[in-house]
C-alpha cells in the first residue's frame, strides 16, 4: 500500500544534550556509581552477532577485557565469519526497499527516539559500559556515550531535513523539477574504533538515516557499549536487517564485505594504516562493483598546540592548563589529543613550571575509583606501543622526560601522563602518532614564529587538529593564516580536543582522513545518490522548433 504524504512535518527543536556535572553527592553521581557497581556485579556479558534481528551465538568467541583490571572480562562476544557476513549482506539488501520507502518522518523518529532512550533510560548503563570496557572516567563517558551520541543522532536528523529541503530553484513553464535524495545502491560497511562509543553509534546510524542498509563491524575494544547502543536502536524501532551487528575478525569480515559487488560505501574511523589498506582493497576490486564506492574515513592525527610570543603570564598559564587537558584527558586516546607543543623560548620557563606543577595534581587509577583524572589505556598492545615511545625518549640524548614516564601493567594498563622536552624538532615523539598520554615540547626562538608555523605543517603527514594561543588580534590573524592547512579543526586560545556536534563539525585532511566532517550535513551527503526528476505537464504539438521554420 502506498504511504500517503499528508503534511510536511517539522522536526522538534534540536539542541545539544545538556551535560550533567556528576559532582560528588549529586543525583547523577549516585546513579552512575550504582550503574557501575551493578555492571561489575553482573560479571561478563555475552554479546551475539545480530543478523536480520536474529541473535546468533556462533560459539567462536573473543574477550573484551576491563583495561583498569585485565583479569576482569567485560564481555565475551561471538564472532561472525565470511559466511555470516554474506548472510548479513543478503539480509540487509532484502531489508533495503522497505526501509528506504519508509516516510522520512518515520525514519527520523527511530533515531530521535533512540537519542531520548539513551539520554534517559539507558544513559548510565551505556556510560558504565564505556567506563568499564573502554577505560573512561565519568566525565569522559558523559561527553562521549551520553552527550555526543545523543547529539549525533539528533543533529543528523536536522541536517537530513535541511538536505531534503534543497530543491531546484527554477521550473520552466509547464514543468516541475524535483530532487530525490536516494540511499546508495547496495550496502554500507561501517567499521568503528574503540575510543568513542558515540563514533561507534554514528558510523552505522548516519548512513542508515539516509535510507541505507549497513553492516556494522564494531571494535573488539568497545563491543559491549556498542552492542548496548545497537539494542537501543532496535528498541527505538529500527527494523531488522537495516543495521547488521557483525563483530569478529576484522580482515575476514571486512575483506568479504569489500569483495561484494553490492558494496557501496566504507564508513570508517580508526588508524591511518588500516584505512589505507582498505582503500587499496577497494581500488583493487573496482571492476567488480555495481557503483563507484564512496570512501569516507577519519583517521590518525599528530595534533599540536603552539604558543605565540605575544602571550602574557595569564595566557601562558591558560595554555599550560589546556595542554594538560588536551594531552591527557582519556589518556590521550582521542584522535584530536595534543601530542606536540611549540613554545617560544621567552615563555618556556613559566610554561614548564606551570606544566610540572599542574601535572603533579593528576591522579591516576581504575575508573571505579571515580575521582581520578587519568585511567588506563585500552589494551596490552597499546600499552606496549606507548611505552616503547617513552623508552625511546628516555634513551634519546635530545629528549628529557620532565614529568611522568612510569608504566605499570600489573593490574591494568596504566601509563603515567608523560611530558617530554626535545631539542630535535623531528624527534620520534614529535612526528609519529602515539595515541597515548605523551606530549612532547619543542622550544623555538621567538624570532622564528613564522618558520615554526611552517615546521608545524611539515613535521607530520597528518592534518587533524591544532590549537594556537596568542594575545592580540594581529597575531591571531597571522597564526590562523600560516597554519590554515595544518588542521581540519583549528582552535584559537582553546585546547585541540573536545569538538561538539552542532558546534565544531569534526575531521581533518592530509593523512587524517577524507574530512567529510562528522556531525555535519556534509557527511550525510556522502551517503546519498541524488535523482533529478523533471515532470512535464503539457503535451507538445510539434517536434520542430521555431528556428527550424523556413
Ligand atoms: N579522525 C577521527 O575522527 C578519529 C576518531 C577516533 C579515532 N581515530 C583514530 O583511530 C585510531 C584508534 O582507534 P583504533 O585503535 O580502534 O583503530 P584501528 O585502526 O586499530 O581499528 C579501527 C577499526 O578497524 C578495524 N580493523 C583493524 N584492522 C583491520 C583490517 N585489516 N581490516 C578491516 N578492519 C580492520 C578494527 O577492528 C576496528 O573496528 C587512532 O589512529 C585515532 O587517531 C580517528
Ligand atoms: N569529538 C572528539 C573527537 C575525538 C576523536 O577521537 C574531540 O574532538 O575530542
Amino acid at each position: 500500500m502506498a504511504t500517503p504524504t499528508l503534511a510536511h512535518f517539522k522536526l522538534p527543536q534540536i539542541d545539544n544534550e545538556p551535560m550533567l556535572n556528576y559532582a560528588p553527592g549529586s543525583a547523577e553521581r549516585v546513579k552512575i556509581e550504582a550503574a557501575v557497581k551493578e555492571m561489575i556485579a553482573q560479571g561478563t556479558v555475552e554479546v551475539p552477532v545480530v543478523i536480520n534481528g536474529e541473535k546468533i551465538y556462533t560459539g567462536k568467541t573473543c574477550e573484551q577485557l576491563n583495561p583498569s583490571n585485565h583479569k576482569s572480562v567485560v564481555a565475551k562476544f561471538h564472532e561472525a565469519d565470511a559466511a555470516l557476513t554474506q548472510k548479513a549482506i543478503d539480509g540487509a539488501l532484502a531489508a533495503k526497499a522497505k526501509w528506504e520507502s519508509l516516510p522520512f518522518n518515520d525514519r527520523v523518529a527511530v533515531f530521535l527516539k533512540a537519542a531520548d532512550l539513551l539520554a534517559t533510560k539507558y544513559r548510565y548503563k551505556v556510560m558504565a559500559a564505556t567506563m568499564l570496557g573502554q577505560g573512561k572516567n565519568i566525565w569522559q563517558a558523559e561527553i562521549d556515550a551520553a552527550a555526543e551520541l545523543c547529539d549525533f543522532l539528533r543533529f543528523n536528523c536536522k541536517y537530513a531535513e535541511e538536505i531534503y529541503s534543497q530543491q531546484p530553484p527554477k521550473n520552466a513553464p509547464g514543468t516541475w523539477n524535483r530532487t530525490e535524495f536516494r540511499g546508495l545502491e547496495g550496502f554500507v560497511l561501517a567499521i568503528s574504533p574503540f575510543n568513542f562509543t558515540a563514533i561507534g553509534g554514528n558510523l552505522p546510524a548516519a548512513p542508515a538515516l539516509m535510507g541505507n542498509v549497513v553492516l556494522w563491524k564494531p571494535s573488539p575494544g568497545a563491543v559491549h557499549s556498542n552492542y548496548l547502543v545497537y539494542e537501543i536502536l532496535v528498541e527505538a524501532g529500527l527494523p531488522a536487517g537495516v543495521i547488521q551487528f557483525v563483530p569478529g575478525p576484522a580482515e575476514e569480515i571486512c575483506g568479504h564485505a569489500i569483495a561484494s559487488p553490492e558494496f557501496s560505501s566504507l564508513h570508517f574511523t580508526g588508524s591511518t594504516h588500516v584505512f589505507r589498506k582498505l582503500w587499496r582493497e577497494i581500488g583493487n576490486n573496482i571492476d567488480n562493483y555495481k557503483s563507484y564506492p564512496r570512501i569516507v574515513g577519519e583517521t590518525g592525527g599528530k595534533n599540536y598546540h603552539i604558543l605565540h610570543p605575544s602571550l602574557d603570564q595569564d595566557g601562558v598559564r591558560h595554555a599550560a592548563l589546556q595542554t594538560i587537558r588536551g594531552s591527557f584527558e582519556y589518556q590521550g586516546q582521542k584522535c584530536s589529543a595534543c601530542s606536540r607543543c611549540y613554545v617560544p623560548a621567552s615563555q618556556f620557563a613559566q610554561f614548564k613550571k606551570d606544566i610540572i606543577e599542574e601535572h603533579a595534581k593528576i591522579t591516576q587509577g581504575p575508573v571505579e575509583e571515580f575521582h581520578h583524572f587519568s585511567g588506563p589505556v585500552i589494551n596490552k598492545f597499546a600499552f606496549d606501543k606507548i611505552k616503547s615511545f617513552i623508552d625511546h625518549a628516555a634513551t634519546d640524548d635530545d629528549c628529557e622526560i620532565i614529568a611522568g614516564g612510569k608504566c605499570d601493567d600489573s593490574v591494568g594498563y596504566f601509563i603515567e601522563p608523560t611530558v617530554i622536552v626535545t631539542k630535535n624538532k623531528f624527534a620520534k615523539t614529535m612526528t609519529e602518532e602515539i595515541f597515548g598520554p605523551v606530549v612532547t615540547i619543542y622550544v623555538y626562538d621567538d624570532a622564528d614564529f613564522e618558520a615554526t608555523c611552517k615546521l608545524v605543517g611539515e613535521t607530520t603527514q597528518y592534518g587533524l587538529t591544532g590549537a594556537f594561543f596568542a594575545k592580540d588580534r594581529d597575531s591571531i590573524v597571522q597564526g590562523s593564516n600560516l597554519l590554515r592547512n595544518t588542521a581540519g579543526n583549528f582552535y584559537i586560545n582553546d585546547k585541540c580536543t573536545g569538538a561538539v556536534v552542532g558546534q565544531q563539525p569534526f575531521g581533518g585532511g592530509r593523512a587524517s582522513g577524507t574530512n567529510d566532517k562528522a556531525g555535519s550535513w556534509s557527511l550525510l551527503t556522502r551517503f546519498i545518490s541524488t535523482r533529478t526528476v523533471k515532470e512535464s505537464f503539457v503535451p507538445i504539438e510539434n517536434f520542430v522548433y521555431p528556428s527550424n521554420a523556413i
